[in-house]
């Protein structure tokens, strides 16, 4: 008997963490003990965070963080681990998911993920990669999100002052839109520092191919009324 690994993805804003806790909440319901997981959660925090309003606590996957470590704690605390649901998985390291591997295979856990396959420029995260190559089951998340021309959106663009960006860092964590009230963006990143101005006018808007190839956000490029993510 052994565990298995499953990874549901889907471009940004389709219901991912909302997925992770509901699948976390029916598995504790019939008794079944897990982790939580989590790695650059938009609000900075250590968290699991959906928009629809729900979080939960969760522990903070760090660079260097030996997930078989993390298990094995629990056990010392006299905690039984079923399973483990990791959320934006996209940002674990390669050798996180062979981790997470040999925790499925080798100690009969099931491993949830869940995150984003590409990047800003449409290029596969190394955490997404390595899941696409050794996970048992792999799930596009369900709730459709479209282009703002109406056909299924799939890339993951960034956007400053309505253009398209096609260079910067691939880590680019925002938890909220721009706050004008407070004037704070409320982001948190860990690329680079950036000016709060710089920060503001920085979103992630999913688009089709066709429409991310050209560039194109839409016929209201300052974004009001498009669906800004982050
Ligand atoms: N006010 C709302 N009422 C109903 N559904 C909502 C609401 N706000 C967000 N959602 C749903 O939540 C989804 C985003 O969920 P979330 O789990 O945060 O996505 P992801 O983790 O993939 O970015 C949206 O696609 C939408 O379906
Ligand atoms: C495309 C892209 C995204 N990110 C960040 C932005 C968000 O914090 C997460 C995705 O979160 P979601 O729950 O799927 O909305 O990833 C990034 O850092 N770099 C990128 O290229």
């Amino acid at each position: 008997m052994t565990g298995k690994v499953k990874f549901s993805y889907g471009p940004m804003d389709c219901g991912k963490s909302t997925l992770a806790l509901q699948i976390d909440h029916n598995l504790a319901r019939q008794g079944r003990q897990g982790l939580l997981l989590v790695r650059h959660d938009r609000s900075g925090n250590a968290q699991i965070t959906s928009r629809i309003g729900i979080t939960r606590q969760a522990l903070e996957v760090e660079a260097d963080t030996d997930v078989r470590a993390v298990v094995r704690q629990a056990w010392e605390r006299g905690k039984h681990v079923d399973y483990l649901i990791v959320d934006e998985a996209q940002f674990l390291s390669p050798e996180q998911v062979e981790q997470l591997a040999e925790l499925a295979d080798e100690s009969c856990i099931d491993v949830y993920c869940f995150g984003i396959a590409t990047d800003f420029r449409s290029v596969l995260f190394p955490g997404a990669q390595r899941l696409f190559e050794l996970a048992d089951e792999l799930q596009p998340v369900q709730v459709e999100v479209l282009c703002w021309c109406g056909r299924p959106g799939r890339f993951n663009a960034r956007v400053a002052d309505g253009v398209v960006l096609r260079t910067g860092d691939t880590v680019f964590v925002a938890d909220t839109v721009p706050n004008p009230d407070s004037g704070s963006t409320g982001e948190v990143n860990s690329g680079p520092t950036r000016s709060s101005t710089e920060l503001a006018t920085v979103r992630y808007q999913v688009l089709c191919r066709r429409h991310f190839r050209l560039g194109e956000v839409g016929p209201d490029a300052s974004g009001q009324g498009q669906l800004q993510l982050a």
